[in-house]
């Protein structure tokens, strides 16, 4: 597929702008369900989402009501008029739960980072000829591609409503979010389908109540279509990702609270500015190749007297000393580590050209 366009979630995505898709983790109870539902569509929630099949890290663990779940969605959708949505993840899943008129399916983190499952998936919605909207999940790693590639399957498979929902990616050990949020991922998957219905999954990213709502006004910020975040009648008691999700009510006042800005209004000072911008890029170009030019005649030296290319002791000096200076001037000693990372490899690629005489 050469791309993914033209994609809407039509449907979806006309219905509100952002479009909130909220319910709790899992599907618990008829009750929880149908509590937690009445209190989001009082809200103005359109979208409910409830798992029913839960992929859990380790056996033992709630892992869904399974069936029951589906009829407890239709009766959400009776008393609501919501749509629903909840997460499949085999051939199986798919057929259930578009038996049971499931609106929207997502498809997790743990199945996108799958080539084979994804492929299932893929076929199963192809054999129904199914017209349901489908929002991919991020692999758990930082895999644009992967990611791509998942959301490829589906759309060869005839699905045409796609989205991509953006829950962060995992890390090892201890960190203030619970996925890492890596913007840069889905602003490149933004820049390369700005179609694509882009909808952020605080929830997931930050892991902890808390982080729902600076999340939520980042993904906002950064231009996202739209948010998931999960919201339980009793979060405490939740069978599942407890610390995480909200009240509805707790929803309804981070949804009041969140600023959108409109991002087509361009104004006579945002034109000036980005002008600055453009001319400031320009010069930094500039200064970056004159950098480039001594580091291939430092190379030209370093052929000529037999040292090695690579001078960690100096990179080092380099690296610390710019980072201090970053930070000096306002800027995170860690951004200027990785601009420098950059810079160095870019460097030592021109250096070896010139020791195997090639000329860039
Ligand atoms: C430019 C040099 O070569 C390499 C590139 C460096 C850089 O681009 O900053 C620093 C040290 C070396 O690893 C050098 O030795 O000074």
């Amino acid at each position: 597929m050469k791309d993914l366009q033209p994609i809407i979630l039509s449907e979806c995505c006309s219905l509100l702008k952002p479009l909130i898709i909220a319910g709790p983790c899992s599907a618990e109870s008829e009750q929880q369900m149908l509590e937690t539902a009445a209190d989001l569509a009082r809200n103005g929630v359109k979208v409910f989402r409830a798992g029913i099949w839960k992929p859990r890290t380790k056996p033992g663990g709630f892992e869904g009501v399974g069936l029951p779940g589906l009829e407890w969605l239709k009766k959400v959708k009776q008393a609501t008029g919501m749509l629903t949505a909840t997460e499949v993840a085999t051939r199986q899943h798919v057929s259930d739960a578009l038996n049971a008129g499931v609106d929207i399916l997502w498809i997790g983190a743990r199945t996108s980072a799958n080539p084979f499952a994804m492929q299932e998936i893929a076929d199963a919605l192809q054999e129904r000829n199914a017209d349901v909207a489908v929002l991919v999940k991020n692999p758990v790693n930082p895999d644009l591609e992967l990611w791509i590639g998942a959301m490829q399957r589906i759309y060869n498979a005839g699905i045409r409503r796609l989205g991509a929902i953006h829950r962060g990616f995992s890390a090892y050990g201890k960190h203030l979010y619970r996925n890492m949020p890596q913007w840069h991922i889905p602003i490149e998957l933004r820049r390369r389908y700005p179609q694509l219905p882009l909808i952020c999954d605080p929830s997931h990213i930050g892991g902890k109540r808390e982080l729902v709502a600076p999340l939520s006004q980042q993904a906002m910020d950064m231009g996202f279509d739209g948010l998931i975040i999960e919201s339980h009648c009793d979060p405490d008691c939740a069978l599942s990702d407890k610390s995480q999700q909200v009240t509805p009510e707790v929803l309804n006042f981070i949804l009041n609270t969140i600023v959108l800005r409109d991002s087509v209004i361009t104004t006579e000072s945002l034109t000036l500015l980005r002008q600055q911008i453009d001319q400031l890029d320009n010069e930094l170009l500039e200064v970056l190749n004159k950098r480039m030019r001594v580091c291939r005649e430092i190379g030209q030296f370093k052929k000529e007297h037999r040292m090695p290319v690579v001078q960690i002791g100096r990179h080092d000096e380099i690296m610390q000393s710019r980072a201090h200076l970053a930070e000096e001037m306002g800027m995170s000693p860690d951004f200027m580590r990785t601009v420098l990372s950059a810079i160095h490899e870019e460097s030592v690629r021109q250096q070896i050209n010139i020791f195997n005489d090639r000329t860039r």
